[in-house]
């Protein structure tokens, strides 16, 4: 029997965060794999909080953003939409509900789950056909129940192994509370490929507005991510600094970590003069106005970029491909610096370390103002599974 595991993140939870929660799913469905048959349900996009454009940005399906068939070299994915069609109508067997302890961590790890009452309002509803209703019509489930938990994904394989036995596809829309785990984490990681169409308009930006392209830069990818295998070094990377400056909502829940744009652009021109470079990137959620107060603090002999899809781009690919396309750009620059504690510059860094880049221009951080010596990002060296 082929069994489906689907899995969902907290509403209020960014994009970045989210791609971070497949990797667990994703590493969970490969150790099950190994005994039995499963295949994971990718949840579709909705809108998100940080996706404001006046675009249609629901049930987005995943090759919009990622390529399907590299991810299927890890573990058999299927689109939302697809397994509706297998569905066919058919009700899941059970919907768990994950949630912490209300008691908290009691001071010591330990792994554990245990079903308990539900800490908190849960977007759940029984109807009076005795099956588990919510916002999504096309997903009803026999049973629904909140468990308690404080494990890596690992220890959940014993569980839909053993105690779900029975059910044919099991539902986890709080992914987010399982924890990571050793196993692997590089190889999801690496089977994480943009879809082709984001990486061909990064490419025609890098190469028209950068003079960067795979060749010169030493950033040719082999086809098949299983095949790739890089060394610190062998990527040079385009004549450009790439800059990721995170504002908007980061003002105000990170303003101890965020340098003002005055000091973003002292920065900027430093490592500019430093590498001799002419060209500086900027990918950012900043708006316009803020965007200038950076421009009128760079170096005047500097040319500045920024990526902005036009129309025809954001309505097929919507906030998310432009976010790629700012990744894509950032990930392939001779040097990169990024903004404290966002996830959006921990997978730019990640994509660098698949490329092959010397660590040092990579894990770079702007400092808040005042402070130029802060602690720079944690450097994440990739590991090959044999
Ligand atoms: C404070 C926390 O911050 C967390 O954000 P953080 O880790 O930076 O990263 P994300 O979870 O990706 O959320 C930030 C979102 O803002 C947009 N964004 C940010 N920077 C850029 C950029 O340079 N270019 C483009 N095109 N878009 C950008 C984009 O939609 C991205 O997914 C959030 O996930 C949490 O919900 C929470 O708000």
């Amino acid at each position: 029997m082929n069994r489906f595991l689907l899995y969902d993140v907290n509403p209020g939870e960014g994009f970045n965060l989210r791609r971070d929660v497949y990797l667990r799913m994703a590493n969970l469905v490969k150790m099950l794999n190994k005994v039995q048959l499963w295949t994971l349900v990718l949840p579709a996009w909705n809108h998100l909080y940080h996706w404001r454009s006046d675009v249609n940005q629901t049930n987005i399906p995943w090759y919009t953003f990622f390529d399907i068939g590299s991810l299927n070299k890890h573990v058999p994915v299927i689109e939302f939409h697809d397994f509706v069609k297998v569905m066919d109508g058919r009700p899941i067997d059970d919907v768990i509900y994950f949630q912490h302890y209300k008691e908290g961590w009691g001071g010591k790890w330990v792994e554990k789950m245990d079903d308990r009452e539900c800490n908190d309002n849960h977007p759940f509803y029984q109807l009076e056909d005795g099956l588990w209703h919510w916002y999504m019509p096309n997903i009803t489930s026999v049973r629904f129940k909140c468990v308690s938990i404080q494990a890596e994904y690992s220890f959940l394989k014993d569980y839909l192994i053993h105690n779900l036995s029975n059910s044919w596809a099991v539902m986890f829309p709080r992914g987010e509370q399982v924890m990571h785990g050793e196993y692997s984490e590089w190889t999801a990681r690496r089977s994480v490929r943009f879809s082709k169409d984001l990486v061909s308009i990064g490419d025609k930006f890098r190469s028209t507005m950068l003079d960067s392209d795979d060749f010169r830069d030493q950033t040719v990818m082999e086809d098949n991510w299983k095949k790739m295998k890089r060394k610190h070094g062998d990527a040079l990377g385009g004549p450009y600094l790439a800059a990721h400056l995170r504002r908007r909502d980061f003002l105000y829940g990170h303003q101890d970590k965020l340098p003002s744009m005055k000091a973003a652009a002292q920065r900027i021109n430093e490592i500019l003069d430093d590498l001799h470079l002419k060209k500086v990137f900027v990918a950012t959620d900043a708006s316009g106005e803020e965007l200038e107060g950076l421009k009128i603090n760079i170096k005047p002999s500097v040319e500045v970029y920024r990526y902005q899809g036009d129309k025809n781009v954001l309505r097929k690919y919507g906030d998310g491909g432009v976010a790629i396309i700012d990744q894509w750009i950032c990930a392939h620059a001779r040097y990169f610096i990024g903004t404290t504690s966002s996830t959006f510059s921990f997978r730019i860094h990640e994509e660098r370390e698949i490329l092959g880049f010397r660590q040092e221009t990579t894990y770079n951080a702007f400092c808040v103002d005042g402070n130029s010596a802060c602690e720079q990002p944690s450097k994440w060296k990739i590991i090959y599974k044999k």
